[in-house]
């Protein structure tokens, strides 16, 4: 399958490049919760970070603000290696999926993941070719005519992520993509969007409450604490293992996850403490 050109690089040629910056963030929401305080944050291009934390810490009000989708009350959100468009965002380099697969159950798999490039303007026919792409990427090619009622959970997550992937884009911002899933089909997920990572050299943060999963999918996981919500550990994973089934069976992999399981403990129990 060729690769577009936004996604042409290997993780190694793209990584080391600040992509996205927090600079000190904090939100305020106009009830009053402190969301985020003073939360900064640099993910390079080509890293996989998951934010891990307890509920409620801030963790999607993070991933909202980067996507733009809510503004900061103070601090700022920086591209240095983007162009800049006029709402402050880097130009069409943002794909975001949500925890629901939020598809039109009136409109068939291809013209859901026609949609954000149907808010651009480009038809049907201009888009065949990066639709189908798309779906490819995520195995659902012979889908494109089917409804999602005519869809497993599995497979209207993929529509979501494919629908994420259609416009290219540098950054893929997941939130909790996969909790409502069995864990058979969220396994396999796991294992297609590291393969789309590995592939592409794509950005990935990916929100979780799962240890063992942004254990097995992160080369670096953010630990997160609550009231207000802000980072209580950076945590580097780096294996020479090839993550798969192997991978999750390794002690290796079982190291990772006390590591990051330690300190998700001490996150929680550091919760209200400034
Ligand atoms: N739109 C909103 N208005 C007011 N408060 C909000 C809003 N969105 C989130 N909050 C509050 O901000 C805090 C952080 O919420 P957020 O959803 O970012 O946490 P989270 O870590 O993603 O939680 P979870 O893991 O449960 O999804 C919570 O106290 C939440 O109640």
């Amino acid at each position: 399958m060729p690769l577009a050109k936004a996604q042409a690089l290997s993780p190694q040629e793209t990584r080391k490049r600040p992509l996205v910056v927090m600079q000190s963030v904090s939100k305020v929401f106009s009830s009053g919760t402190v969301a985020l305080s003073d939360m900064s944050l640099t993910v390079e291009s080509g890293e996989f970070v998951s934010l891990l934390g307890p509920s409620g810490c801030g963790k999607s009000t993070a991933l909202r603000i980067i996507a733009g989708l809510g503004d900061v009350t103070s601090g700022a959100i920086d591209w240095p290696s983007s162009r800049i468009n006029a709402r402050g965002l880097p130009e069409g380099d943002i794909g975001f999926v949500f925890q629901e697969p939020t598809l039109m159950p009136w409109k068939n798999v291809f013209d859901n993941v026609h949609l954000p490039l149907r808010l651009r303007r480009v038809s049907k026919a201009a888009a065949h070719g990066e639709i189908m792409q798309a779906l490819t990427t995520v195995g659902l090619q012979d889908f494109a005519k089917a409804y999602p009622r005519e869809l497993s959970g599995g497979m209207k997550m993929r529509v979501s992520i494919a629908r994420a992937l259609v416009t290219k884009p540098k950054l893929l911002l997941m939130d909790e993509p996969f909790a409502a899933l069995d864990e058979i089909t969220r396994q396999r997920l796991n294992d297609d969007v590291l393969r789309l990572w590995k592939t592409t050299g794509i950005t990935v943060i990916f929100v979780t409450h799962s240890v063992y999963e942004s254990a097995y999918l992160s080369n670096r996981i953010v630990v997160m604490k609550a009231r207000p919500g802000r980072v209580h550990a950076d945590v580097p994973l780096t294996t020479s293992l090839e993550r798969d089934e192997h991978y999750r069976t390794s002690e290796e992999y079982r190291k990772a996850c006390e590591t990051v399981s330690l300190s998700l403990i001490g996150a929680i129990n550091a919760a209200g403490e400034h």
